[in-house]
């Protein structure tokens, strides 16, 4: 199990404690030292032969232990339909704990020694490294479970990381408002979706999702974690004060389903090219920012490639 101290603004331990008072005499317990820990941490005990391989933490923790997972067990070259490598499963102890409420919502949750999981869909992001960040025309890629989010999406992340007090929606929507009172005129951006040919759209954000909610927020009420399908919403060219009023609906149930500057749909990949560099999350965590420079990513589903599974953290 590895675990996140710092996951739930370091309210994880007292979570954790009475899960621990169960299994703890059947759990390896690795704490993270770091942001980024839990990848190395997740293929280390792929290697090792674990049957069951635990993120104990938020969304950022489940990204990174699926991530370092999906890696040791051939990236997206590895077996499909959730064939390989060990069971990935959740502890919910973060804040918003997103992917931990779909896997629920679909499947309900099974005890940690329980060998039933669910082969889910990963989304796996790509881009090439551009001169700003010192490793030119590198090719890059991240897998993520739950949600990827570029434009205001990945500002939003960046003002959550400044904000140390809150959690859960109370904390990603004043992350959003503080984002959307700084945002600009919407670029053009160049969106392909699967085969259909590009298209040139005003872009203020533009999220794929596998599971239903990013940062608490019902961004894709319908979604579910194994149809091979990533729901799309693209936000288009929609005010500050129209974006504002949005918000509350986002976290009830869902974005609008006839608005002139909000677009639904469905794909198995997307690319998109901004005139602009790219702010990036996936799953939460910040994958590229402006400063990176790069303009264009593409997206890909990779069908039932984790067997995963929640764990009830009281029962
Ligand atoms: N030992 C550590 N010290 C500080 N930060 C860490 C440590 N280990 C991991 N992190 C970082 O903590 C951040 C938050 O973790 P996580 O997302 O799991 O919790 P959360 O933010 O409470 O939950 P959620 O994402 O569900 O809102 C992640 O970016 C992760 O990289």
């Amino acid at each position: 199990m590895i675990f996140n101290p710092a996951a739930g603004r370091r309210r994880a331990r007292r979570r954790l404690a009475g899960f621990l008072e169960r299994w703890g005499n059947r759990v390896t317990l690795r704490p993270t030292e770091r942001p980024g820990h839990a990848a190395g941490l997740a293929a280390t005990a792929t290697g090792e032969g674990f049957d069951v391989v635990a993120a104990a933490g938020g969304d950022g923790t489940v990204h990174e232990v699926a991530d370092g997972l999906l890696r040791a067990t051939g990236g997206a070259n590895g077996p499909g339909a959730g064939q390989a490598g060990p069971i990935f499963a959740v502890v919910p102890i973060g804040s918003a704990n997103d992917y931990a409420h779909s896997l629920q919502r679909q499947f309900g949750t099974s005890p940690l020694d329980s060998p039933a999981a669910h082969a889910v869909d990963v989304g796996r992001l790509r881009w090439t490294a551009s001169s700003a960040d010192g490793s030119d025309g590198e090719e890059r890629e991240r897998f993520f479970v739950c949600c990827c989010g570029a434009g205001l999406a990945g500002r939003v992340t960046l003002e959550s990381r400044k904000i140390g007090w809150l959690q859960g929606v109370p904390l990603y929507g004043l992350a959003a408002m503080r984002a959307v009172r700084a945002a600009g005129t919407p670029a053009e951006w160049t969106v392909t979706h699967d085969d259909a040919a590009p298209v040139v759209w005003p872009t203020r954000s533009f999220h794929l999702l596998l599971g239903r909610r990013e940062g608490g927020f019902l961004l894709a009420p319908d979604a579910s974690l194994n149809d091979g399908l990533f729901d799309v919403v693209r936000l288009g060219a929609a005010g500050r004060w129209g974006m504002m009023r949005m918000l509350p609906g986002l976290a009830r149930s869902g974005p609008p389903v006839a608005h002139p500057h909000v677009a639904l749909g469905r794909c198995r990949s997307a690319s998109v090219e901004s005139p602009t560099p790219l702010a990036v999350h996936v799953d939460g965590e910040l994958a590229l920012i402006p400063e990176n420079g790069v303009r264009s990513v593409r997206i890909d589903l990779l069908p039932g490639r984790l067997r995963a599974k929640v764990c009830a953290v009281r029962s």
